[in-house]
């Protein structure tokens, strides 16, 4: 069966977003729909400011939207009223712009991913689970035993994917995950996002400002300022 003829696997529908109350009340995020199948990525794409990341804010459950709806998998996952349901967080799991973001920095990196997977898996045994990320994030093994300044930026955003692909979501969001790697180590870690959303039949939101991302991407979402 094609991506295109299997249900949506995160469904998007008449989103808004506002910041601050009453008087101070702005617009940041216009209506926005998007379904995404199992093995799409969307390349998430507009002008700074346009609320790309309130977008995968959102998306990640970070945030409540002011209008709309998220379902990811067939149920609902966020609406105005209501966040992620308890015990399913790990369903959506994020790549952030600076993976430092992802670890403690005096842990070392498997240190940090082992706990984030035990929390959002309630599992006491991740090693498989682990192994089997870093296998698909290509990243060398021995390298989980350092801490995140003994790595490069590279091979910290690979370790960063690990933390968000180990848990098993079944959507993965990515908000400029390349914006701080050189050209050749930015194209090596999108395309590691995009093959990894395929063989595992997830679905990615990758946000970017780089063309030459986005053209690899199934298809582009282009956000404009409400
Ligand atoms: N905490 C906040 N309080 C008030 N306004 C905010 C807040 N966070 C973001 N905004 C505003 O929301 C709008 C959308 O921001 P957002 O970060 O989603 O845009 P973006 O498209 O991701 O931009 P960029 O490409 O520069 O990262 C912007 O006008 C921004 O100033």
């Amino acid at each position: 069966m094609t991506a295109r003829l299997s249900a949506p696997i995160l469904t998007i529908t008449g989103v808004t977003a506002v910041h601050g109350r009453g008087a101070r009340a702005r617009a940041v995020l216009a209506p926005t729909s998007l379904d995404v199948r199992p093995g799409e990525s969307v390349a998430v794409v507009g002008r700074s400011g346009a609320g790309k990341s309130t977008l995968a804010d959102i998306t990640l459950g970070l945030r409540t939207p002011s209008e709309g709806r998220v379902l990811v998998g067939g149920t609902e996952w966020c609406t105005p009223s209501a966040g992620p349901p308890r015990g399913e967080r790990r369903l959506v799991q994020g790549v952030p712009q600076d993976p430092s973001a992802a670890f403690v920095p005096r842990w070392t990196l498997g240190r940090s991913i082992d706990q984030a997977v035990r929390r959002l898996t309630g599992e006491r045994d991740v090693g498989s689970r682990v192994r089997r990320a870093a296998e698909l994030a290509r990243l060398d093994l021995q390298l989980l035993d350092r801490r995140p300044s003994e790595v490069s930026g590279g091979q910290a955003q690979r370790a960063a994917i690990v933390r968000a692909v180990a848990p098993g979501p079944v959507v993965l969001v990515a908000d400029e995950p390349t914006s701080a790697l050189d050209a050749d180590t930015a194209r090596a870690v999108s395309a590691a996002l995009l093959s990894i959303t395929q063989e595992l039949g997830i679905a990615l939101l990758l946000v970017t400002h780089d063309p030459t991302v986005a053209e690899h991407c199934t298809r582009t979402l282009t956000i404009t300022a409400p």
